[in-house]
């Protein structure tokens, strides 16, 4: 489980986010909404271990991330993948991308010899890769040269090289803000395979609708920290806070 816990984080003298507690569970999928700039990516940094919060705990499993030196860090942070709002892809192909997800894997070294083998043979391509490409239904498109890619499908292909790197969490930032409907509905649907993984998915974003379409549970990030966290259906339906019912119904306008 990753765990914050009140975390507050400034950059400058104004707290960005303050006093937020979030916990994400193997095999469910946490959406964070709130409007834009509220602290989304801020607060996904701080869970990905890129960010060491001002102030309060982030935790893997009970142990403290910051408590901890920094090899022992870095080793809780293999256990964590992203994909970030822009596909940032490498020149070559689609399948060498993806691939480069299986040389960071978490078992590293442990499997390195067997990984090695066949990344650097990587003809025929390595199954995760192709099992990965399935997920979000790009198995074809496997030689293509990544920079030919549309935007949609480029972004598909971040999305597998992250699975290829087997985290235990994913964290996705705005994943299919720049996308039309028939590759957000791809990621959405690799994002309940990913569930169904095992895997914990936290999904930042603006966009209400996808997080009651693709979450268990939400956050609303509004101001300063949560005002509320809950089940996707109590947040949308049955909200307890004034601040949340409004925002969720509109009438909070950002
Ligand atoms: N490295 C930084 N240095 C200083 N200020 C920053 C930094 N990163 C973010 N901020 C500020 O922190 C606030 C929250 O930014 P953040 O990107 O976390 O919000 P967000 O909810 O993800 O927004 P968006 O949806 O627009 O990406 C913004 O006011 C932003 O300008």
């Amino acid at each position: 489980m990753i765990r914050l816990s009140n975390v507050t984080h400034s950059y400058d003298a104004e707290p960005v986010v303050e006093g937020a507690s979030l916990s994400v569970e193997p095999g469910e999928v946490v959406g964070i909404i709130g409007p834009s700039g509220v602290g989304k990516t801020t607060l996904l940094r701080i869970m990905a271990l890129f960010l060491e919060p001002s102030e309060g705990e982030v935790e893997l499993d009970g142990e403290g991330a910051w408590r901890v030196d920094e090899a022992e860090r870095l080793a809780l942070r293999r256990r964590v993948g992203m994909v970030f709002q822009e596909a940032s892809l490498f020149d070559g192909t689609v399948a060498r991308n993806v691939e480069y997800g299986l040389r960071v894997r978490r078992s590293w070294p442990e499997r390195a010899r067997e990984q090695l083998r066949s990344v650097v043979r990587s003809s025929p391509t390595p199954p995760a890769v192709e099992e990965a490409l399935d997920v979000v239904g790009l198995r074809d498109k496997l030689d293509q040269e990544a920079d030919s890619l549309s935007g949609g499908e480029a972004q598909r292909v971040s999305f597998a090289r992250a699975l290829a790197y087997e985290p235990e969490f994913l964290l996705l930032d705005e994943p299919t803000s720049d996308l039309d409907p028939r590759n957000t509905g791809l990621i959405e649907e690799a994002i309940a395979a990913a569930r169904d993984r095992g895997i914990g998915v936290v999904v930042a974003t603006h966009d209400m609708h996808q997080a009651e379409r693709v979450a268990d549970r939400v956050g609303v990030l509004l101001g300063d920290g949560f005002t509320e966290v809950g089940p996707t259906e109590t947040i949308f339906e049955d909200p307890t806070d004034e601040r949340t019912r409004k925002f969720i119904s509109g009438e909070l306008v950002y």
